[in-house]
């Protein structure tokens, strides 16, 4: 019973209509989110079955897994756990945006400025760093966490890295549990502050979104739900969200041979 609950919370069908995409991120967003389907693990196992006649993971490409959410919706923490679990490369946006402030360059003024308006940085630059960080890790899995802000960063990282992610996990975290998050996030970061936050709110729902309906119409989006996203009691277990929206690409890039070898027999009670 409890897997039947966890599949109709965690996997959605992708829409069948498609997306345009918009080329700025001025664009305001667009209404193709996943939507709700009760699936179980007969849709689990077909996503898996589809997977399974691509290369393996064996190929020279690295299998990408793009990871949005909104502000404070708990991406890095997941990331962390993925990171450890399934042995990806954790390449967070941010961190390498502050990175870069922290190095004292030029670029670093422009960002830091950008970064305490919570806006978006040029995305010639985020992708620059993205790609030599992608480069210099030599992973054959990465994360990309807190990447594409919008359809204009979308664009230029498919345009330079010459991909589209594999797949695109989403948090869809409740707003006040972002707010109380980052205001208890005490990480010294210089946006984690009211004013900032109801910017960076703004700019996810009217520019981020987009990003995530557009690769929903794509069928590459794995939405983590509300409910998911907000319990706190299973902070500790969230690593159980990942391992249900990764499992099938994880068995794949693995070489598993049957959904048997994955890693779901995690129970989420049925309380909540
Ligand atoms: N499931 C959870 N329950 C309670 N607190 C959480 C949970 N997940 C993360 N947090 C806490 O919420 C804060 C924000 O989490 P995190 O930094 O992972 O979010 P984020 O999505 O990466 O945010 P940002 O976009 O600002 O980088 C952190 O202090 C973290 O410890
Ligand atoms: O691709 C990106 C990622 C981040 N930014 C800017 O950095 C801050 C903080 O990012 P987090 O992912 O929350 O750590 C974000 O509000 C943007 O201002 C960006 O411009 N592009
Ligand atoms: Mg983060």
């Amino acid at each position: 019973m409890w897997r039947r609950r966890l599949g109709a919370f965690l996997l959605r069908s992708p829409p069948s209509s498609s997306s345009t995409a918009a080329s700025s991120c001025q664009h305001r967003r667009h209404h193709l989110l996943p939507r709700e389907e009760p699936p179980a693990l007969n849709r689990l196992a077909r996503l898996f079955t589809s997977q399974a006649g691509s290369d393996g993971g064996n190929s020279q490409k690295p299998f990408i897994a793009f990871v949005l959410g909104g502000p404070g919706s708990g991406k890095g923490t997941q990331c962390t756990k993925i990171a450890l679990d399934f042995g990806f490369a954790h390449l967070s946006a941010g961190d390498l945006l502050r990175h870069e402030i922290a190095s004292g360059s030029e670029k670093g003024e422009l960002i830091v400025d950008i970064i305490k308006e919570g806006r978006i940085v040029p995305s010639e630059i985020t992708v620059e760093l993205i790609r030599k960080a992608m480069e210099a890790s030599n992973a054959n899995k990465v994360l990309i966490d807190g990447f594409p802000r919008c359809e204009e960063n979308r664009i230029a990282f498919e345009r330079i890295v010459g991909r589209e992610p594999d797949i695109v996990v989403f948090f869809d975290c409740p707003e006040d549990e972002m707010v109380k998050r980052l205001l208890g996030r005490n990480q010294g970061r210089v946006d984690d502050n009211i004013e900032t936050i109801k910017k960076r709110l703004k700019v996810f729902e009217s520019l981020n979104i987009p990003v995530i309906d557009y690769y929903s119409s794509r069928g590459k989006v794995r939405k983590v739900s509300k409910l998911f996203c907000s319990a706190h009691s299973y902070a500790n277990r969230t690593t159980s969200i990942s391992y249900i929206a990764l499992t099938p690409f994880v068995a794949k890039l693995n070489g598993k041979a049957s959904l048997s070898n994955c890693k779901i027999s995690i129970c989420i009670p049925e309380s909540i």
